[in-house]
């Protein structure tokens, strides 16, 4: 029994992934369905979650491997989602640079001491031992890849550059960003070097999570919509592509192929460019049709999206018929179906399972059509 549970441990002789649909997608194969998971599928809005989470602190939790994998595993129980995503945060990179975050309910997350002015990147660790800082998240996608039982493929994930760097300026959500916003005007300078910082540790993170058994990675732009097109080119692009770059030229010496998906949130200007920036996927809120999606991306990456979240607030039948609606204007080849941004906590779970059994019964009957 000891000798099985040493060998559970490493990140090798996982077993043998049984649900490829959302590989193949990615990948712009064929599939029998259209597959479908949802972020922030381990969630709230799931009772088992509340219980679970209940008394203990956000981000002690994501420092536990069981946790994080109990977590991950919750919304796989109960739904026939085609994918699973590694529970964590995006902000546990600014802890491992050296900086406090805390969970703060009601509130969300809360930086004591936010970066000011430049003289504050001094504060941050400048060369971060990511195995040692993060080494509880690689845990975590292990333990997970284990006891997923090859039922669906595993996504990794990080924040990307600019939604960190703004969470570190501002110190938490804000509606305006403008404390993050007046770093760009005023100090362009010292904002390129904490994103150069915050890409370095991001593409060490993620061949992390690959090398611990993730076979998937998204990069969370969540706060694109906050730039226009100008900024986005000089302050989100550029690292973005770096990014999927360097991750993949890494991956490939290696003979590895992990499909990386880009979700740049309300960035729907830049949806020509985010296909043209070596990701394979590119992720959609729902402001943008998906039809022009298609469109505009001329079938170079696949597409992953973008039912509204709020979508889930009308009755089974008006979710199917949305559905329905939203595979035939993306098509069935070189999609993933998911929401266009997380799922909301008060989500009624039965709505959440509508949708992922509309997406795969209607594009079946699309697929056999073909
Ligand atoms: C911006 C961002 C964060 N975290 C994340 C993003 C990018 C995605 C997005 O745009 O939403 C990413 C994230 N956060 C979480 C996941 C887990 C995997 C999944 O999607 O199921 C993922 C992928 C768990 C979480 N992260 C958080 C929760 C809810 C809090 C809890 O469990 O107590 C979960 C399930 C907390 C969190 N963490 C963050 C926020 C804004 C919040 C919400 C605060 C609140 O509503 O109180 C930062």
């Amino acid at each position: 029994m000891l000798e099985d549970d040493k060998r559970e441990e490493g990140p090798k002789d996982f077993p043998q992934l049984r649900n490829d649909t959302f590989l193949r997608a990615a990948r712009g194969e064929e599939t029998e369905h259209v597959p479908v998971w949802c972020m922030r599928q381990a969630g709230r809005y799931l009772t088992e979650f509340r219980e679970f989470r209940a008394g203990k602190d956000f981000f002690e939790t994501c420092q536990s491997p069981e946790a994080c994998c109990e977590l991950t595993l919750q919304p796989l129980r109960r739904f026939g989602f085609d994918a699973a995503i590694i529970f964590s945060d995006i902000l546990v990179i600014p802890q491992a640079l050296g900086m406090d975050v805390q969970m703060v309910a009601g509130k969300g997350p809360t930086f004591p001491e936010p970066l000011k002015e430049p003289e504050d990147l001094q504060r941050l660790t400048a060369k971060v031992d990511v195995g040692k800082e993060l080494g509880y998240v690689f845990k975590a996608i292990t333990l997970t890849r284990h006891k997923i039982e090859g039922k669906v493929p595993l996504i990794g994930f990080s924040g990307a550059p600019w939604t960190l760097m703004s969470y570190m300026i501002e110190g938490g959500g804000s509606n305006t960003h403008s404390k993050a916003k007046r770093w760009l005007y005023r100090h362009p300078e010292a904002s390129h070097m904490l994103l150069t910082m915050l890409t370095d540790v991001i593409v060490e993170y993620l061949l992390g999570q690959v090398a611990a058994g993730a076979q998937a990675l998204q990069v969370f732009e969540s706060h694109a919509g906050i730039l226009g097109p100008v900024h986005f080119n000089e302050y989100s692009l550029p690292y973005l592509r770096d990014i999927a770059r360097r991750v993949k030229d890494e991956l490939k010496e290696a003979g590895q192929d992990v499909p990386m998906i880009v979700f740049a949130k309300d960035a729907h200007y830049a949806v020509e460019d985010l296909s043209q920036s070596h990701y394979d996927v590119v992720g959609l809120d729902w402001t943008i049709d998906p039809q022009s999606a298609r469109e505009r991306t001329g079938g170079k990456v696949s597409l992953q999206g973008n039912m509204d979240p709020c979508a889930l607030y009308a009755p089974k039948e008006r979710i199917s018929d949305i559905v329905k609606k939203m595979l035939e204007g993306f098509g069935t080849r070189g999609y993933i179906a998911n929401l266009g941004h997380g799922v909301y906590p008060d989500m009624d779970p039965e709505n959440v399972g509508a949708f992922v059994e509309a997406v795969h019964q209607h594009s079946k009957q699309m697929i056999k059509k073909i």
